[in-house]
């Protein structure tokens, strides 16, 4: 599918896509829970529709009710010996753990973008919870065979967090008296998320304020109950720097209160010199006089593409440390991004962890590719608005990824959109 974005204006209202880093949390803490579960405002991304995949073939029961998704469980008992977690990081990475809880030998897969994520740290670290695990050289398919037993373990959090997210979702329904120790973790507000999540199911750790050290005491069990899932700041990020370089928008349902690290988008748009106004549950940014900013997207990676965006109109050059986080994403993000940008007439200088961004120097029509990156199609579509013709960009429905609604979003609040074309086999 192509999409092509002619220079528009924004202006309008809009309503945030459901998170899908609190959904497939939500999901798995379903499965964990003996009982029904509600959630509201689910996600329909494709990572969120792989968990609720995985979830049922790790014997849950899914419905779908008007305003919410039911999900029945009795706990991880699969009635399926392969679970496929689609092309979600979070989703293989939280899930394995998880599958690891029952006896059974279960094949793992995924497809596009996930087959070549590095997964060897569960080649590492299931064995010494008595776990069998094998993989593809450090890639997938994985095969695992528990029970995982709960024991002291020290971790290396410096690749991902996710991994550690895995294991304390499935330390929260067997662990008693152990205790997860963690170096060099990076995306620590992520794990702020899993913990909150956790807790709203009635699992409890204790944890350090540095999240070195994560505590279970007395065995615990996660209970049944409703969640309704936040308004998305990955997904918005995209839209508040639209209406900061475009226009004026406002979007709902976004808290600010929340774990979720990319609410830090706030804190660039102010630091660029966009005029922003927040609520509690919705955002208003507009256009101004916009300069070149310096932000640590080290713990945020997922912002660097909306970053990139909002750079390339900053008059001067923006700096943003964090780029080796990006290596392993749907693509190695700052290579795309310097690419796809490159092509729209805009430098970007990778200087080992710090990323460049020469911007205010014009934003050029081109024909650009996703790369199969939901975010860099996101961020591609947010440079077209400010760009001196059409921005053409191949591939485009990567964004079902994350943010289905994405096209729907910005042409309701003003630009132009225009869809053409088949959807590629990936
Ligand atoms: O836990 C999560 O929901 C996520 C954690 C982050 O990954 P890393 O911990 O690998 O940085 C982020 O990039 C990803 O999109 C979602
Ligand atoms: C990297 C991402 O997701 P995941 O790692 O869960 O695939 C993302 O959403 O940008």
């Amino acid at each position: 599918m192509k999409v092509t974005i002619t220079p528009s204006v924004i202006n309008g209202h809009i309503t945030a896509n459901p998170s899908k880093s609190a959904m497939q949390r939500a999901v798995a803490a379903a499965l964990l829970s003996k009982g029904k579960s509600a959630i509201y405002n689910p996600g329909l991304s494709n990572d969120c529709k792989a968990a609720l995949d995985v979830a049922q073939k790790l014997g849950a029961t899914i419905t779908k009710k008007q305003d919410h998704i039911q999900i029945d469980s009795n706990g991880v008992q699969p009635v399926n010996s392969t679970v496929n977690c689609g092309e979600s990081g979070l989703g293989i990475r939280m899930f394995t753990p998880i599958v690891s809880l029952s006896s059974d030998t279960i094949t793992i897969t995924g497809h596009g973008s996930l087959t070549t994520r590095p997964m060897n740290f569960f080649e590492e670290v299931l064995p010494q919870l008595d776990v069998k695990c094998t993989t593809q050289s450090g890639k997938l398919p994985l095969q695992i065979q528990g029970p995982l037993h709960a024991k002291d373990i020290t971790i290396d959090g410096s690749l991902s967090s996710q991994f550690l997210t895995g294991l304390l979702m499935a330390y929260g329904s067997t662990a008693e008296n152990v205790t997860i120790t963690v170096n060099d973790l990076k995306s620590k507000p992520y794990i702020a998320l899993t913990l909150q999540l956790m807790a709203h199911f009635g699992v409890k750790v204790e944890a350090d304020a540095n999240f070195e050290h994560f505590k279970f005491g007395a065995k615990q069990q996660y209970k049944a109950t409703e969640y309704t899932v936040e308004g998305d700041w990955s997904g918005a990020a995209f839209l508040l720097v639209a209406a900061a370089v475009a226009g004026k928008a406002e979007v709902h349902h976004l808290n600010t209160h929340s774990a979720q690290s990319d609410k830090a988008i706030l804190q660039a748009l102010e630091d660029a010199g966009a005029q922003i106004l927040p609520g509690v549950f919705t955002i208003i940014t507009a256009k101004d006089t916009l300069k070149a900013f310096e932000f640590d997207a080290t713990d945020c990676p997922d912002l660097f593409p909306p970053l990139v965006a909002l750079a390339a109109n900053c008059e001067g050059v923006t700096v943003i440390k964090g780029v080796s986080r990006l290596a392993h994403k749907e693509s190695d993000r700052g290579l795309t991004l310097q690419d796809e940008f490159g092509k729209m007439g805009i430098r970007i200088d990778l200087e080992g962890d710090i990323m460049k961004v020469h911007g205010g120097t014009g934003i050029k029509a081109a024909t650009v590719h996703s790369r199969f990156d939901h975010r860099i199609a996101m961020a591609c579509a947010v440079a077209g608005l400010t760009a001196d013709g059409p921005v053409v960009i191949e591939e485009a429905e990567a964004i079902n990824k994350s943010y289905p609604e994405f096209f729907d979003h910005i042409a309701k609040l003003g630009a132009k959109v225009a869809v053409s074309g088949e959807v590629a086999a990936h």
